[in-house]
């Protein structure tokens, strides 16, 4: 019997009764196999049945966020409508923008937003509303936003189905992608924050734009940061940029890289923008002009850093609403993406800007601003500038940018500043329900 012959030499031949125990130890096991598989669909059916009923369509999801886990619901047909109502174009024109705003809560979000709006175009915040910095102040441009019929959802640009599905709802003609890990000296508190935003997410928000049909046109932020260590000023976009002086600016610049990469392969078109240091109502805690405020109301100590050689710090301080400016113009003149559903079909625009104001002012000047307009004297410790990713001054060529967007930058800092503390006065004072009456 060939069971009986063993197959390789020096292989065990069984014996007939170790067959027949062979057979009921099989039998026994088939009746155990039996078991375990009852028991273990009994188990499937049981956490099916107990597991909370959801609308067919929602999802409950489990997002990171750049600096805190938060958890996000997503989904369902009311969620569907207001999605759909808030990318609804206004103005019934056939040349309105639909466009999905990420970091829509966030400083310059909220701008752009609003001034969309104001225009009559479709406009879809998302935001994941991480603690970076408070979030309450998050949650108040939420509600300006949404006071204004703007919808922002919550979720984070690594949530693939979440971006897929807000694909799925609405076509976007437009992607303004201003959600990012800011903020150049937390980058080496956090350095994986400014990955999982700046490169993690962008790739995902990338990937989904370039299998969407239509495939939207995208502009997004990048920074004057990635100039770094260049000393030609003022800074042209044809000026290096290999050498960044800190992880921002080598997650702004990466993503400039990697946005190249989508408009070669895929067709999608890109305008990457270069804020230079953003400033005014509504903006960001972690930047100096809000602390040193701040701090001063307090009477608290400010830190001034200076340069090698007791030489001045300097920025290129521009207010937000020349760089709404800004970015309207770029969405305007984006010219549309030649691919479809991942396919590119032609050579689609690729194109980069600075949006500065062309007029450095010393960090001294700015404190000096401050004290005029918030009336107290700042008290100053001056220490040298460290090696945290600041560099010393900025400075932005703004020809290109004029030329091709119709930029034209027209508010100081003196002017701005006083528009600032006019509203940091006003959402700091008692009733923060009034602060959306300064705008
Ligand atoms: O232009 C940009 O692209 C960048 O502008 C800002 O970065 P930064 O210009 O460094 O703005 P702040 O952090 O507000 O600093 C402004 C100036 O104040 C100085 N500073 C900052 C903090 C401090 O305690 N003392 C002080 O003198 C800095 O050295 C710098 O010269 C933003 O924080 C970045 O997110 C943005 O990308």
């Amino acid at each position: 019997m060939a069971d009986d012959i063993p197959s390789t030499p020096g292989k065990f031949k069984p014996e007939k009764s170790s067959i027949y125990f062979n057979r009921i130890r099989w039998y026994s096991s088939l009746s155990k196999l039996t078991l375990w598989s009852f028991l273990f669909l009994s188990l499937l059916l049981f956490l099916f049945f107990a597991s909370p009923r959801l609308d067919s369509s929602t999802h409950r999801h489990i997002t990171f966020s750049s600096a805190s886990e938060s958890t996000a619901t997503w989904g369902g047909h009311e969620w569907e409508r207001r999605v759909r109502q808030s990318a609804r174009v206004k103005n019934g024109g056939p040349n309105g923008l639909t466009v999905l705003v990420t970091g829509a809560s966030g400083f310059v979000g909220t701008h752009v937003s609003m001034a969309l709006r104001r225009r009559g175009d479709g406009v879809l915040g998302l935001d994941n509303f991480n603690d970076y910095y408070d979030p309450s102040l998050k949650r108040s441009r939420q509600k300006l936003l949404e006071s204004s019929g703007i919808f922002v959802v919550e979720g984070d640009l690594n949530d693939r189905d979440l971006l897929t599905k807000l694909f799925d709802v609405v076509a976007f003609t437009h992607v303004m992608h201003l959600a990012a890990q800011a903020g150049v000296r937390y980058a080496m508190e956090n350095p994986n924050s400014y990955v999982n935003s700046n490169i993690a997410g962008l790739v995902n928000l990338l990937e989904v734009c370039k299998s969407a049909n239509p495939q939207p046109s995208i502009v997004w932020a990048s920074s004057s940061s990635v100039y770094g260590l260049n000393s030609k000023v003022p800074f042209s976009e044809k000026d290096r940029t290999d050498q960044p002086a800190s992880l921002y600016a080598a997650t702004k610049k990466a993503g400039e890289e990697i946005t190249h990469t989508y408009n070669h392969i895929y067709g999608l078109s890109i305008t990457g923008l270069r804020f230079f240091t953003v400033y005014g109502p509504w903006g960001r805690p972690d930047m100096a002009y809000f602390f040193f405020a701040k701090d001063m109301l307090k009477g608290k100590q400010i830190t001034v850093f200076e340069g090698p050689d007791h030489s001045t710090v300097a920025r290129d301080f521009t207010y937000i609403d020349d760089i709404v400016k800004g970015c309207l113009g770029a969405l305007d003149t984006a010219q549309k993406s030649t691919g479809t559903g991942g396919k590119k079909k032609g050579a689609a625009q690729f194109r980069i800007f600075n949006l500065g104001n062309t007029s450095p002012i010393t960090v001294n000047e700015l404190v000096k601003i401050l004290e005029k307009l918030l009336k107290v004297k700042a008290d100053k410790k001056i220490l040298p500038l460290p090696r945290n990713g600041d560099v010393p001054f900025t400075h932005a060529n703004i020809t290109l940018a004029q030329r091709e967007l119709g930029y034209k930058p027209s508010v100081d800092l003196q002017t701005g500043l006083k528009k600032f503390v006019r509203w940091y006065l006003h959402y700091y004072s008692d009733s923060k329900k009034k602060s959306s009456s300064v705008w």
